[in-house]
């Protein structure tokens, strides 16, 4: 029977107190309803004595029909001089309707006589108070004890005291917290096994991530008897955050052994944090352990040969536990492990022994090294593969194109872009307007091609992307363009490089409409061959 240690997320808490991060009372409430539903035990909404909007939360709140999760609120002990019951941050965690209370109170003698501005005997008097009164309401009540570990390591007797004072007045767990977030992993471990022979209720750990082991601690603090663990989704929280609990679960629970949610909700970790970035409008870093789109993104050669024949040489643990999945990524790194991955992910089949594998794999590297990055654009990667181990037609060739920017006395700028393309066969001459020269490149192009593939109607360019590729030669410096482009379903990126950034966006733009052409080739040929028809049926006339 594996131990279980009770996961309490304060995302909608501490996360939000995190620079950047906002969260509406609506989305505050898709945040609880994730969690819910992979078994988080409590969830802290906010602090009901601090803003209208948090006390908004916690009336909507109530209308959830909850599976799993405790909703908790979170404030302070009671302020000094004044009586728990008259106390207006106490009565609204009251009001708030939730039936579990974490109140922060000063475990470190430097913060009460430095912040607190008071006596060490009334900072004990405050969390006696406030503890007894939330539980002569009824209340579950944990106390967070704030400093604990920069107060302990200082004062050890007046820290425990006043932990003590917490679990003498009814508190149900002590969460210790790493409040500066500067404590070591080996720290945490002694002092969380000291505590756990001197507290006889629920010990819970609560780490902020300043020297970057905030995670690693909270892993220590469960190791040396700690049971309950508080974290944000993607460590989201104040200054550089707290432990982030969509490693922290996973460490736990795949690699400790403990229980953490139920082993069929793991496999959500990767979306909850995705959708929790999204709701937050926060870019997701792509290297985010576990659950980042390269967390699991293999490119040197060497790796991905060996992670051919067994993954577990270069992955820690099986992606698809967490709701991850393995990728391989091509450049100048690559071996023809790399070429063999993807192509087998496109259904191309290539062998080691094949030559064209060896001069693709060439190809790449000096394509590399021209500036060319594949890893940003598998679909120009795959139009390479196709045209290296397949039988490749093109859809169209370039004759020339021309461009005009022509800027008027009144300071209005127009572009147009004339491009003559073979297309079947045939010379189809177009011109059109842009609001620059890439945009009136892309109109003239789609305007010849339309007649012949009416299916490129349905994609557009989503993004555009310049980069100069050697800022020591200004202006004459080479760019790399990258284009994504989409169909309102898929998403492709195609690149081109060139010291023109014209021609680099062209050849970014024609990777983009060959590719999609490529994919849809079943559907193209049927249009194309009723055009030549068409064409036969007015010869004839
Ligand atoms: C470690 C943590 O993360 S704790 C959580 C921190 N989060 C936040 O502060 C976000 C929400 N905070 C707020 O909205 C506001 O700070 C409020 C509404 C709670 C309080 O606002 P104000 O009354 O204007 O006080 P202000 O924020 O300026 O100062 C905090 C006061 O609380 C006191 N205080 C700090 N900790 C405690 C405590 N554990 N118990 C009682 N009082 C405390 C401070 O000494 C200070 O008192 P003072 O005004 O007499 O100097
Ligand atoms: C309570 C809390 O958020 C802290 O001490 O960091």
């Amino acid at each position: 029977m594996r131990e279980q240690v009770f996961l309490y997320d304060t995302t909608l808490r501490d996360g939000t107190q995190g620079e950047g991060i906002s969260l509406s009372v609506d989305d505050k409430i898709k945040i609880v309803k994730k969690l819910d539903e992979i078994g988080v035990h409590y969830i802290e909404g906010g602090w009901p004595g601090s803003n209208p909007k948090d006390m908004e939360f916690f009336q909507k709140v109530q209308d959830l029909q909850l599976s799993h999760s405790k909703i908790t609120a979170f404030g302070s002990t009671r302020r000094i001089g004044v009586k728990a019951k008259e106390d207006e941050n106490l009565q609204k965690l009251i009001e708030s309707g939730v039936k579990v209370v974490a109140i922060f109170g000063k475990t470190w003698d430097f913060q009460v006589i430095e912040a607190l501005k008071t006596t060490l005997e009334e900072n004990l008097d405050m969390i006696r108070d406030s503890v007894a009164y939330l539980k002569e309401n009824g209340l579950e009540v944990i106390f967070d004890a704030e400093h604990f570990f920069d107060g302990y390591k200082q004062n050890k007797e007046y820290a425990l005291k006043a932990i003590k004072v917490a679990e003498e007045a009814g508190a149900d767990c002590i969460a210790l917290c790493d409040t500066n977030g500067g404590t070591l992993p080996h720290e945490i471990y002694k002092i969380v096994k000291t505590i756990c022979t001197k507290i006889n209720i629920q010990i819970g750990i609560h780490c902020h991530n300043d020297g970057e082991v905030a995670v690693a601690n909270s892993l220590s603090a469960v190791q040396a008897g700690a049971r309950h663990v508080q974290g944000t989704i993607n460590g989201y929280g104040e200054r550089c955050g707290n432990a982030n609990l969509i490693s922290v679960i996973p460490n736990l629970q795949v690699k400790l052994n403990y229980e953490c949610v139920k082993k069929e909700n793991l496999s959500n970790l990767t979306s909850i944090s995705k959708y929790v970035h999204e709701v937050a409008n926060q870019a997701a870093p792509s290297n985010q352990p576990f659950v980042g789109k390269s967390a699991f993104a293999h490119k040197g050669g060497m790796h991905v040969s060996a992670v051919l024949k067994h993954p577990e040489t270069y992955e820690h643990i099986k992606p698809e536990l967490i709701g991850n999945s393995r990728r391989v990524l091509v450049s100048e790194l690559s071996g023809q492990s790399n070429l063999m991955f993807k192509a087998k992910e496109w259904n191309y089949s290539i062998d080691k022994k094949d030559p064209n594998s060896k001069l693709l794999l060439e190809k790449i590297k000096e394509k590399e090294h021209e500036g060319y990055q594949y890893e940003a654009a598998e679909a120009s990667f795959e139009l390479l593969v196709k045209k290296s181990f397949s039988e490749w037609k093109e859809y169209f060739l370039l004759d020339y194109y021309k461009i005009f920017v022509e800027k008027n006395g009144e300071d209005i700028f127009s572009t147009e872009a004339v491009v003559k393309l073979c297309v079947h066969d045939e010379m189809v001459l177009t011109a059109a307007e842009g609001n620059g020269p890439v945009n009136a490149l892309d109109h003239a192009l789609r305007k010849g091609l339309e007649q012949f593939y009416p299916i490129i109607k349905n994609m557009y360019l989503s993004d555009y992307k310049v980069r100069v590729l050697d800022e020591t030669e200004a202006t004459a410096s080479k760019v790399r363009v990258l284009i994504e482009s989409s169909d309102g379903t898929e998403k492709w990126s195609t690149i081109g490089v060139s010291g023109n950034i014209i021609k680099a966006s062209w050849l970014a733009l024609v990777d983009s409409v060959q590719y999609y052409l490529m994919k849809n080739d079943n559907l193209i040929k049927v249009v194309s061959n009723k055009k030549e028809e068409q064409f036969i049926g007015l010869n004839n006339h």
